[in-house]
């Protein structure tokens, strides 16, 4: 059985049916009328432990709910759950030993006292022994450079500040698993380093299993191989990250740097399908550099790179990858459909 398998998860919710304005709040006092929303479809998930897996979809997909009945928080409406052999909901305290949990949005740590305090009682509420409960925090403190705010309660501290205390937190009593809600929301670009270096040490040094769900896809590039990608309640792709970028991203782009200017490069690729061929720059510039786009499974990097070296001299050269934050924007979009996506995961799993 593999470490967190769901089998047709359901969750429905009941929402309230309002008017709009007073009127309606008033309304709804004396003829309230609800609507079932079914947040979580049918999720059939399986992660073995050590993986990283993103967990990805549009505003109220239901990414969250999912997570909430994963740690317990939340019973299903339907379905079967479990985690590490135990049934979230039916035992949560034993599921909250194995667990730690991070939302950006919101802390565990306690408003008022400080954070090493905060630390301390964390440690006796999951028991964590002496020697760990050191031996981590000499860890977290130096790979998230906790020392200058340790003395701070929670309220004082700032955004990044605050992420890394509670990444501790979550941590601090070696959990096999770890679910991290938005955990890089809002950081600026060094507090998010740190952080990505930080899961992936715990992942690679640990083998703890992560489930991140995230709207930043550099989280995604730098933190999984495998990518659930969840529509509506519904999971609409689940494999390699790599098989999506390989699906869709067919296109490549080689910037060349020339020791002297190449008139007519076009021609060297006429028998070639689908190339393109850019003069970057402005000027004089120009003439010194080419951007040529290719389809990467009609002809290879070293055929353009061979082409243009067999007629000039080249300085430099440098491939730009393609971006996944296109694709998830068209899947987000409905632009590419689940059979598409389905095709592109074969060969995954
Ligand atoms: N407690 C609740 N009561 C009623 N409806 C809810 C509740 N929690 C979530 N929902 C609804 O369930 C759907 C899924 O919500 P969920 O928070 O799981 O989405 P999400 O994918 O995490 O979104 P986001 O990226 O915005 O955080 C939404 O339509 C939301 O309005």
């Amino acid at each position: 059985m593999s470490l967190i398998e769901t089998k047709g998860l359901r969750k429905v919710f009941r929402q309230a049916v309002k008017d709009p304005g007073l009127a309606g709040a008033v309304k709804h006092l004396f003829t309230q009328r609800y609507k079932d929303k079914c947040a979580v479809e049918g999720i059939d998930l399986k992660i073995e432990e050590g993986e990283s897996v993103a967990y990805v979809g549009p505003n109220g997909a239901g990414k969250s709910t999912t997570i909430k009945m994963l740690s317990g928080v939340l019973v299903p409406s339907g379905g079967e759950v479990v985690v590490d052999g135990l049934v979230p909901y039916k035992q949560r305290m034993d599921n909250a030993q194995r667990i730690g949990a991070v939302f950006g949005q919101r802390t565990q740590l306690w408003w008022d006292i400080p954070v090493r305090e905060s630390l301390a009682l964390l440690r006796d509420i999951y028991q964590v022994p002496e020697s760990t409960f050191k031996k981590n925090m000499d860890a977290f403190t130096e790979l998230l450079g906790l020392e200058s705010f340790l003395h701070l309660s929670a309220r004082k501290l700032s955004l990044g500040q605050r992420m890394r205390a509670d990444l501790a937190a979550a941590l601090l009593h070696d959990p096999k698993i770890v679910y991290l809600d938005e955990p890089t929301i809002g950081l600026d670009v060094a507090v998010k380093h740190r952080i990505r270096d930080f899961i992936k040490e715990m992942n690679r040094a640990k083998g703890t299993t992560m489930l991140l769900t995230t709207h930043d896809l550099g989280d995604i590039e730098d933190l999984c191989e495998r990518l659930v990608i969840i529509d509506q309640g519904r999971i609409i792709y689940d494999g390699k990250l790599q098989d999506v970028k390989d699906a869709f991203a067919r296109e490549r782009t080689i910037h060349i740097q020339l020791s002297s200017p190449l008139p007519e490069a076009e021609s060297l690729f006429r028998d070639l399908p689908d190339v393109s061929v850019n003069r970057p720059g402005e000027g004089a510039e120009a003439a010194f550099s080419l951007s040529i786009r290719f389809d990467r499974f009609r002809c290879t990097a070293s055929d353009i790179v061979k082409r243009v070296m067999n007629r000039g001299e080249v300085v430099d050269f440098r491939i730009d990858e393609p971006s996944i934050e296109d694709i998830i924007r068209r899947v987000y979009e409905g632009q590419l459909d689940s059979v598409v996506l389905a095709e592109a995961g074969k060969g995954s799993a």
